[in-house]
């Protein structure tokens, strides 16, 4: 194991574009929906740490189109927020394919905000309507601040909110971002006709509620990745078109679409790929719960740069 890197969150930074990574995160999906027979991906396995309200993740993945071979382990702690630590820790794993030798450790806090922000991203591009205005984020931790960069590099918004319950933390979101954006701490004022709404919050209970929303927005809900967590009212998600990353996560970790007893009508992938098309002009809501072929193509990407700069600047 003489070779195996440790490639830190710096370094990751200074390798990853936004833009390259919004398209090898579409590239990943697509692979993921319409050639499953190339990945091996089982549903994540968590570990509860019920005295934090905690969970622990590891997600392996392989996939044979991307050479990647990998597994991220990731922490989601709540209440760091009390310790002013982020909520989630993460590091990736990542093995040579042929030989099953480690090649790197990599930190992988900004993977996880930005590869996530990016399938935000994919959802965006295929499901928003064609004359959209108005983003609005809510929340104002590390995916907030990951959405409002990937969403300002994609698209082209005339308006940006950032809704959180403490104003100035949404403030604070909006001067470290370098954003221009209207600050909101109620999420019925924010939302009201928006186009785009990214919900990226650790709410427990549902935050967003259909008869705030403008019919036809498109909504990215990121932040309940565990069965008990909600950030979306049942009767939004019964009556939009609802997409997923993965309908298998959806159905064992959902809690938006478990707890509502709502279905999913395609995958994101299926719909990038050109399999299955959406109308638009009805609400859709975009279900991000993540998925580990997206970090193993982000690893696999992170090494390739990372050993190519080493041997140019050699
Ligand atoms: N879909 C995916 O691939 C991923 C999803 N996540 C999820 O995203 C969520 C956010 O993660 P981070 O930004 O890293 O956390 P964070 O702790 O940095 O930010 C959480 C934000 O939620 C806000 N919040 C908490 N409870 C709220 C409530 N009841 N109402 C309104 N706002 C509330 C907090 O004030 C904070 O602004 C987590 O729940 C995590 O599980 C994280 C990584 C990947
Ligand atoms: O996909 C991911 O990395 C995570 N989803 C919820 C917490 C971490």
């Amino acid at each position: 194991m003489s070779n195996l890197l440790f490639i830190d969150e710096k370094t990751v930074q200074s390798l990853l574009d936004i833009r390259q990574l919004v398209d090898i995160i579409e590239r990943a999906l697509i692979n993921f929906s319409i050639k499953a027979e190339t990945i091996a991906q089982p549903i994540r396995t968590v570990v509860n740490i019920p005295s934090q309200s905690a969970h622990f993740f590891n997600m392996p993945c392989y996939s044979q189109q991307d050479n990647a071979l990998a597994t991220k382990l990731a922490c989601l702690f709540p209440n760091n927020y009390k310790l002013a630590l982020p909520t989630i820790h993460a590091v990736i794993l990542l093995f040579d394919c042929n030989t099953g030798v480690p090649q790197a450790i990599i930190d992988a806090d900004y993977v996880t905000e930005m590869r996530t922000a990016a399938a935000s991203a994919v959802a965006t591009k295929y499901l928003v309507n064609d004359n959209y205005n108005i983003l609005c984020i809510i929340g104002s931790g590390a995916q907030a601040r990951s959405h409002l960069l990937v969403m300002k590099a994609i698209f082209q918004f005339s308006e940006i909110r950032i809704c959180s319950r403490s104003k100035s933390n949404a403030e604070r979101l909006a001067k470290d971002t370098n954003t221009h954006a209207v600050i909101y701490d109620c999420v019925q004022d924010a939302v009201q006709d928006a186009d785009v709404i990214c919900t990226t919050t650790n709410t427990v209970d549902p935050i967003v509620f259909e008869k705030w929303i403008k019919q036809g927005a498109h909504i990215n809900a990121v932040g309940a990745c565990t069965p008990q967590r909600r950030e979306i009212d049942g009767e939004l998600m019964r009556n939009a078109v609802v997409v997923a990353d993965s309908r298998e996560s959806a159905k064992n970790e959902a809690g938006d679409i478990i707890l509502a007893n709502a279905s999913v009508d395609a995958e994101i992938g299926e719909i990038a790929s050109g399999k299955v098309t959406i109308d638009t002009n009805q609400t859709t809501v975009f279900e991000s719960l993540g998925l580990a072929i997206e970090d193993a193509v982000c690893a696999r990407l992170i090494y390739d740069l990372y050993n190519s700069r080493n041997v140019t600047t050699s």
